[in-house]
């Protein structure tokens, strides 16, 4: 049959080393599950399903065994002598975290599988059907793990009509056509590929919202999802769009501190958790590309952000208010107006506000500096936001593996309580002890039938629940898991496809925008290059902003002596970042403006150095596809192939990406390309932005 990866990591496949598979099955003779709520239900049909994949024909239950059996169920479930041989590790699990534990007792042996929570046992079902599709021991398994994050959601930017902006995976899952009448059984399955990597959380609509989605006739249909990923712990949540007490609640005004309109936002929350008990809260993008907001009235991000707060408080929802602002009043550097707008109110935000901070200041490029907001807001909830979906990466033609990445923001020091306050603190909340965290990532799932357009981007959905969950992860690690899981256990397959995955994230760099350039991509749909003059209607929107270059060099002064970003930063990154021997060369042009012959450390110039970088990218491309050739014998056709046309794409756009930078970049460099660095093919007319026939992902006209 053919595989059209519709199962994820899911697949469950027959276990090839027979002997692995006897062992396996000798320690799982028979399922004992404690309490029956719908969750654990859950938790037994994932294990059936899983067992009779992985073990095929030879899987049988013997119903009678208590030697050799799988205990699942909540701790305060399970039996008293279970709960005492556990009593220990019970302290170790924090909120859904879970126990997998080899124990034995009156001479029987069992593993059990336990939590505080169901959706805890949940978790840890879905680990260790891992551990088994990895083929790692269980002789003497003994698993704690907990997420370090509270809120572990996913953004969708699906419309009501489907479509899905920067969406390249085709139409949204969510048929609100249909709903709720017809359940599409791909609810069900997105929801267990969510709970599968520990994700609790989902908007199911664009942060550009349409108010239409908290009327009755909606609020009926999110109710119908809601129920069927409610027994796998996934909580909805739904964007609000801020004027929606004018547009669908026939107010005059939507002043947040407007009476009438706060009564009309407590009303409207009552209302929710009539349909939904459980519903997560609202993420809310006010005053940023012309949504609507506070500023409208002339109140700020507090009144806007509490006045949610306030009617969600009672049910236990939560307020994700963005901090991705930016609009015309900013005018000299777009990356400096989150910060102004938000840090001066450190502290003035409710409880159950948190604020939904990008990765960096400018917009989910292939390379940022992490966002300066990390750290600066030691009294305010602060949660971060990937972008899974690749709007700025080749969308889901160019095969890029997103966790190398995330794990590169995590990572990155703000210094703000001194060396070692890495983002992954500010984020779990360690850093300065908050209770709300959260981790958000825009999603990249349509209706496709391998959901992400692209099967090896369901590592980016796979990679950002895992780093969700613990934000120390690395992502190598996680892609071995991933491609273990997906495609096969065979080392000659494993190790060079994870390194080709781990390299993809800087090849992409490479041939997009290296060394610190930025937003260079074709105007308004981002796809491919165009680093000529974009779309005119606003500063910010037109590459040239960006990359500034002229006959003098190129870049954007974000120093001292320019737009003084860097003093966003703490003291050590600011004077690191505006000296340019120190600012790292991967940031260079995002910080400096530089005269084209300057010299890089390896003694070349930057226009060199540029050149080479744009030439090893397109290398790197072209090597992708012969590491991909070698795996034939590993992988079945139907996904064989198809990833081996998407990386000929990606090679061939590489060498777009190239031509197109370099050739618009000499006009002012006036400078020869180096050795090694393969002449632009000038037939092409490079410097036209594509015109996309269909334009995916293309923003939606609100
Ligand atoms: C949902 O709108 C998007 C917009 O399409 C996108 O180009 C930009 O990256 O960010 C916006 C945002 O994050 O709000």
């Amino acid at each position: 049959m053919k595989n059209n990866g519709y199962n994820l990591w899911l697949q469950y496949t027959d276990i090839e080393n027979s002997t692995l598979k006897k062992k396996y099955l000798s320690q799982i003779k028979n399922i004992h599950s404690f309490g029956n709520s719908e969750t654990i239900k859950a938790c037994v049909e994932e294990l059936e399903r899983g067992f009779s994949g992985l073990f095929g024909d030879d899987y049988f239950l013997d119903k009678e065994a208590s030697n050799n059996v799988l205990i699942i169920g909540t701790i305060s479930n399970l039996n008293d002598i279970h709960q005492k041989n556990l009593k220990e590790d019970v302290l170790q699990i924090k909120k859904d975290g879970f126990i997998i534990k080899k124990i034995e007792i009156n001479g029987n042996k069992k593993i059990v599988i336990t939590a505080k929570t169901a959706t805890g046992v949940l978790y840890g079902v879905f680990r260790f059907l891992r551990e088994l599709q990895t083929n790692q021991p269980i002789e003497q398994i003994k698993i704690i793990d907990s997420p370090k994050v509270d809120v572990r959601i996913l953004n969708h930017w699906d419309n009501l009509d489907r479509t899905v902006e920067r969406g390249y995976a085709g139409f949204s899952i969510f048929d609100w056509h249909k709903l709720p009448d017809f359940k599409d059984p791909r609810y069900l399955d997105y929801a267990r590929a969510n709970a599968s990597i520990g994700i609790n959380g989902t908007v199911v609509n664009n942060v550009n919202s349409n108010a239409l989605i908290l009327t009755p006739m909606y609020l009926e249909k999110v109710k119908a999802l809601a129920d069927i990923f409610r027994p796998y712990g996934l909580k909805i949540y739904l964007t609000a769009r801020f004027s929606a007490p004018i547009e669908i609640g026939g107010l005059k005004t939507a002043d947040p501190l407007n009476e009438d309109v706060k009564n009309w936002w407590n009303e409207k929350v009552k209302e929710i958790y009539k349909y939904i008990p459980d519903f997560g809260g609202f993420l809310v993008k006010a005053n940023s590309e012309g949504q609507p907001g506070p500023q409208d009235y002339d109140r700020n991000h507090v009144d806007g952000a509490n006045m949610f707060a306030d009617a969600l408080a009672p049910f236990k929802g939560i307020v994700m208010w963005r901090a991705f602002v930016y609009s015309e009043h900013n005018p000299t550097d777009r990356a400096k107006q989150a910060y102004t707008e938000f840090v001066p109110y450190d502290g003035k935000f409710k409880d159950n506000v948190i604020i939904q901070v990008k990765n960096g200041a400018i917009d989910f490029q292939p390379r940022e500096p992490f966002h300066p907001m990390f750290g600066a807001m030691p009294n305010t909830n602060l949660m971060i936001e990937f972008q899974i979906t690749q709007e700025y990466m080749g969308g889901a033609t160019h095969l890029v593996y997103q966790p190398k990445l995330f794990q590169e923001v995590l990572e990155a020091d703000t210094y703000r309580k001194g060396k070692g306050s890495i983002v992954a603190k500010v984020i779990d909340g360690s850093l300065h002890n908050k209770k709300l965290t959260g981790v958000s990532g825009v999603s990249n799932i349509g209706n496709d039938i391998n959901w992400t357009g692209n099967h090896f981007l369901q590592s980016n959905w796979y990679g950002f629940g895992r780093l969700a969950w613990n934000p120390y992860l690395d992502a190598k690690s996680i892609a071995d898991e991933w491609l273990r899981m997906t495609f096969t256990n065979e080392n000659d397959f494993v190790n060079p496809i994870k390194n080709m995955m781990i390299d993809s994230r800087e090849t992409v760099v490479n041939y997009m925008t290296p060394l610190g350039l930025h937003h260079i991509m074709a105007t308004n749909h981002h796809y491919g290059p165009g680093p000529w003059v974009g779309n005119l209607s606003r500063p910010e929107w037109n590459p040239v902003y960006y990359h500034k270059a002229n006959e003098k060099g190129v870049g954007f002064n974000r120093t001292k002596t320019g737009s003084n970003a860097t003093a966003q930063y703490a003291p050590e990154v600011e004077e690191m970042f505006n000296n340019v021997s120190t600012t790292p060369e991967i940031y260079l042009l995002w910080f400096h403006h530089l005269p084209w012959d300057y010299k890089l450390k390896n003694g070349k110039t930057l226009w060199n150095n540029i050149a080479l970088k744009y030439q090893q990218g397109v290398n790197e491309a072209e090597n992708m596809i012969s590491s991909w050739n070698l795996m034939e014998q590993y992988v079945d056709e139907s996904r064989f192939k198809e990833i081996q046309m998407m990386l000929n794409i990606q090679y061939k756009e590489a060498k777009w990406w190239r031509d197109s930078c370099l050739l618009y970049f000499q006009q002012f460099s006036k400078m020869k390309l180096p050795d090694g660095v393969e002449k632009p093919n000038k037939s092409l007319n490079y410097f036209q932005t594509l015109k996309h026939p269909y334009a995916p992902g293309i923003k939606s006209q609100w």
